[in-house]
């Protein structure tokens, strides 16, 4: 069996994947990696550990080891590539990317012929575009919707609210709803603008994954919801070098 790990800045997305498929996948935080029940119960048939990863070295040595304590199994990082199988990377220098970006993309460049959007809504939110041929366009990254929370409550001294999180893009008449309705106004723009390159690009498919993924889709985005697509990318990439 192999364990596949997509450790974001705020959630570790996990899959166990056997023969037969999937045996069980989830999301935790962070300092719960060492919880996931699989992790205990399958260690005797977990044969490789796999990771995409964008927290800090010293999360990434953290998460190895917790791994390691309860699995004896060779861990493996893959980062971002200049190139993989048509899929190219427009960074000049690709080990700046983010490796869930490319894993992403990846995943979407099997799934999807024809040029495609890939929308990561996670602690930031990151948007890339691929044209048909595989060229990455290139993208942008923002920051995500509890980031852009904080940020108000942390560094204005005289805004108070409580997060409703409401999804009505109209103008607010207290200032919990200017905030609430800020941010889905602001996200429900994102959602426009992003369809809107889609047809400036010619670009045949959106996908969308990440835990905020659902958040854009009420607020407008009209795209397709994987929310295992970093995961897809890595596990393709992976059996992609195993049978080198
Ligand atoms: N159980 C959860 N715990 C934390 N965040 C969650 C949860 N469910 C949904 N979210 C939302 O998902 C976002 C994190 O998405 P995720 O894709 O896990 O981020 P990352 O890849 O950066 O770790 C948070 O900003 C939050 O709004
Ligand atoms: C932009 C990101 C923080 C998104 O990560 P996440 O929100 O999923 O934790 C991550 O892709 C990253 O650290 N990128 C490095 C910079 C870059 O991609 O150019
Ligand atoms: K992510």
């Amino acid at each position: 069996m192999k364990l596949l790990v997509d450790a974001g800045n705020t959630r570790v997305k996990w899959r166990l994947s056997g023969a037969a498929g999937v045996v069980g996948q989830g999301a935790v935080l962070f300092d719960e990696v060492a919880s996931i029940p699989e992790l205990a119960n399958y260690a005797q048939q977990i044969t490789s550990i796999v990771v995409s990863t964008v927290i800090s070295e010293e999360r990434r040595r953290q998460l190895n080891d917790v791994l390691l304590e309860r699995v004896k199994a060779p861990v493996r990082f893959y980062w971002a590539e200049t190139e993989r199988r048509g899929l190219r990377n427009a960074y000049e220098d690709p080990a700046r990317m983010g490796a869930d970006r490319w894993h992403a993309m990846y995943g979407a460049w099997r799934l999807c012929s024809g040029g495609f959007a890939v929308i990561d809504a996670g602690s930031a939110i990151t948007i890339d575009y691929v044209d048909a041929s595989g060229m990455h366009l290139g993208g942008y990254i923002l920051p995500g919707v509890q980031m852009m929370f904080r940020s108000l409550r942390t560094d204005a001294a005289r805004i108070g609210f409580d997060v409703n999180e409401a999804l009505t893009p109209v103008p607010g008449h207290d200032t919990g709803e200017c905030v609430n309705h800020g941010l889905a106004w602001l996200s429900s723009s994102v959602s426009e603008r992003i369809m809107k390159d889609v047809e400036f690009y010619g670009l045949s498919h959106v996908l969308v994954t990440g835990g905020d993924a659902r958040r854009l889709l009420d607020l407008g985005l009209s795209a397709r919801e994987i929310p295992e697509l970093v995961l897809d990318g890595l596990e393709r990439i992976d059996t992609e070098e195993a049978g080198r």
